[in-house]
């Protein structure tokens, strides 16, 4: 879910891990040279979601690294499978409390703004994220790892957390 912390658990996974970081929403933007917002605004969100499926197809067919997907990136079934086929897929569960009031940090979730590029209400986003969370948590829990953020705690501590997660899993898993 966006906000959850995938980004800033990413980055963090990376440097403790010593591997590349990669943001899928930041090389988008990158690539179209506009932020997400614009191009949810300029192309359209169809426009927006082929982009996000041809650069993570792409970044998975390259050597290994911590990628941090956007909320929506698992899409569908197929493309949650293609993923966990060929990645450890984390779900970062955060509070949904956390999550509401973290996006309303910034305006950088397209999904959240109004047609003047202004956050939408608390009750608002209240309700799309409720809704979101219906419809995409089934998705989201064919992760192979299921994180519960420990509460209160900074992100660096969070993320050593997740790794031994993630050892436990592969452990589990005979990796
Ligand atoms: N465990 C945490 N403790 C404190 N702040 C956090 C934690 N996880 C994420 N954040 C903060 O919440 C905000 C949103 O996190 P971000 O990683 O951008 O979410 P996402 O990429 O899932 O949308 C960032 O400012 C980030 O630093
Ligand atoms: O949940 C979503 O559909 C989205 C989440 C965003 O990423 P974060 O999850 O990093 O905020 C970004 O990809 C876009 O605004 C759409
Ligand atoms: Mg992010």
């Amino acid at each position: 879910m966006m906000g959850c912390g995938k980004s800033a658990h990413g980055r963090q996974l990376a440097r403790e891990l010593n591997m590349m970081f990669r943001d899928l929403d930041q090389l988008i933007a990158d690539q179209y040279n506009m932020p997400v917002s614009q191009i949810f605004s300029e192309r359209g969100e169809a426009f927006f979601r082929a982009a996000e499926r041809d650069m993570l197809n792409d970044l998975l067919g390259l050597p290994p690294a911590v990628i941090a997907l956007g909320g929506g990136a698992l899409q569908d079934e197929a493309q949650a499978r293609f993923i966990r086929e060929n990645s450890i897929l984390c779900f970062i569960d955060a509070p949904f409390d956390s999550i509401l009031e973290r996006v309303q940090r910034n305006t950088r979730r397209p999904m959240l703004l109004d047609e003047n590029g202004k956050l939408k209400s608390e009750e608002e986003i209240r309700k799309i994220l409720t809704e979101l969370d219906q419809k995409r948590r089934p998705l989201y829990e064919s992760a192979h790892v299921h994180f519960v953020p420990p509460v209160n705690k900074r992100v660096q501590l969070s993320a050593k957390k997740l790794i031994s997660e993630i050892d436990a899993f592969l452990q589990r898993t005979n990796h």
